[in-house]
């Protein structure tokens, strides 16, 4: 380790820490190295030294207040090589990601895209499950399938410009495919490929995943193409109208916009938006199932706050402080990008007293903060009490509340994932019940790790509300 670098286990030669870190779930071997070497330590991931960074008062060291400092992305990976080093998630520091940032923000907060809102394309997608719900009112059904699918259409809506049924033969092989690159990208041979690298030539199995790199690009460039020809400029209808304006507008001058980037963000936008949104979803009906008390008292809430109203507006989460109580609550205790995107550092720099070189990977252990003792009244348990005060008022989320991350690479879909969440829930709960069957046995609230993490699958039970 460097002069004054975060301690940390003793590494073995070519695999370094990986024993000391299970594939299956690193959380609690890392809150056991916590424990032993402080919010702020190091790992080696084969021969990459990797600083680990814990607790509300290191993040929130690392991630906002020397935000630039900590704002790069690892660039020698596999998944760098994978996604040719574009879009805006992966991208490293630097002008290329700050325009694309500025640009996504401006369009996501704006989104002049047509005559639609974004929040009218939400509850326009909403209607589609409240149907489909409506259809098996009175049966059990598996979920997953119907919270991918409400999350994928609705940022299909926003950045494609259009929609997809659940079996449509496009968008299942679409999904597959990412979930093929997903997962190698989480695997052992992209951890090899990061290690040794001779391998990287080697015709070996991680390369899956550029084939199925070339799949996704043969089935979104038609549709970028089919925008090219069909868009009027200056009406744009979704993100890659607007983004084709954007590099119109920007064809004159030195500019990082262009085909390939548009490609890669538009995957990007669809791999950051979808999983997550239905893993919190998934995360909340089964903590709504299961403890009815809590599911009961957001209807009389919903109930009384809208009463005869027909349409539900994301307006109205400020007069329901028990619902964005529970929401939020959902979102600390769903953990669902546990150890955010990794960062690296753009410069030399110190964290806690410690050094640490530029380039350095970062793992930012953002669950570290959700479940921090003397951050919460509740820390380990699903207790909506975490977000309310004495009179019951929602009160302003403490800085350990980091679930989209902080600082300049905080989440870009933070606002339309939580317009998501508040219109999704209070639709579904104003219509239905949601029951836990019967049969299911006890509900098993431990989360499968992965890039993003999820409850395990379960069953509902729906009946339509009778208010
Ligand atoms: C509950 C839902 C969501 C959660 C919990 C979540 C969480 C996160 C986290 C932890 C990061 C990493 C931030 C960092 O590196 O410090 C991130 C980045 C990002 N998210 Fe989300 N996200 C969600 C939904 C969305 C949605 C709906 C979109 C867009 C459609 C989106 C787009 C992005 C993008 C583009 C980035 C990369 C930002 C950058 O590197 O500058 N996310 N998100």
């Amino acid at each position: 380790r460097p002069k004054n670098f975060p301690p940390g286990p003793t590494a073995l030669p070519l695999i370094g820490n990986m024993l000391n870190l299970s594939p299956d779930n690193p959380l609690k071997d890392m809150e056991k190295l916590r424990g032993r070497y402080g919010n702020v330590y190091s790992v080696y991931i084969g021969h990459r030294a990797a600083v680990v960074v814990c607790g509300t008062k290191a993040l929130k060291e690392a991630l906002v207040n020397k935000g630039v400092d900590f704002a790069g992305r690892p660039q020698d990976m596999f998944m760098n090589d994978v996604t040719e080093r574009r879009g805006v998630v992966l991208a490293d520091y630097g002008p290329s990601w700050k325009e694309h940032r500025r640009f996504a923000l401006m369009t996501m907060r704006n989104f002049g895209m047509g005559k639609k809102s974004m929040e009218e394309r939400v509850q326009g997608e909403i209607q589609y499950t409240v149907e489909y719900l409506g259809k098996n009112s009175g049966k059990t059904l598996s979920p997953h399938v119907m919270f991918h699918s409400i999350a994928s259409n609705v940022v299909c809506q926003v950045v494609y410009g259009r929609r997809y049924e659940h079996d449509d033969e496009f968008i299942t092989r679409f999904v597959s495919t990412i979930d093929d690159v997903n997962k190698t990208i989480n695997g052992p041979w992209a951890f090899l490929y990061d290690c040794f690298h001779f391998v990287r030539y080697l015709p070996l199995p991680f390369t899956r995943a550029f084939k199925a790199r070339a799949t996704v690009k043969s089935m979104l460039y038609p549709i970028i193409e089919e925008h090219k020809k069909n868009r009027v400029p200056g009406d744009p209808q979704d993100f890659i109208d607007c983004y084709l304006d954007e590099l119109e507008k920007r064809s004159n001058n030195d500019t990082s916009f262009c085909s390939e980037e548009l490609f890669m963000f538009c995957l990007m936008m669809y791999g950051a938006g979808t999983d997550t949104v239905s893993n919190t979803l998934l995360t909340a009906f089964l903590y709504l199932m299961t403890k009815p008390h809590v599911q009961e008292r957001c209807q009389e809430e919903i109930d009384r706050v809208l009463e005869d109203k027909d349409l539900i507006a994301f307006e109205d989460r400020h007069n329901m402080p028990y619902v964005q109580a529970v929401i939020h609550e959902v979102q600390r205790i769903g953990d669902v990008v546990p150890l955010s995107v990794f960062h690296a550092t753009t410069k030399d720099t110190e964290l806690m007293g410690y050094s640490i070189p530029k380039g350095t990977l970062i793992i930012p252990n953002l669950s570290s903060a959700l479940s921090e003792e003397g951050q919460w009244k509740f820390p380990h348990e699903f207790n909506p009490e975490n977000f309310l005060n004495d009179k019951g008022e929602f009160v302003k989320p403490p800085d350990a509340f980091l679930p989209f991350s902080a600082g300049p690479r905080f989440c870009l879909g933070e606002g339309l994932a939580r317009m998501e969440l508040f219109l999704i829930l209070v639709n579904l709960l104003r219509k239905f019940r949601f029951i836990w069957p019967e049969d299911a046995g006890e509900p098993d609230y431990e989360l499968e790790f992965g890039i993003t993490v999820a409850p395990k699958p379960y069953n509902m039970k729906v009946e339509l509300r009778t208010t």
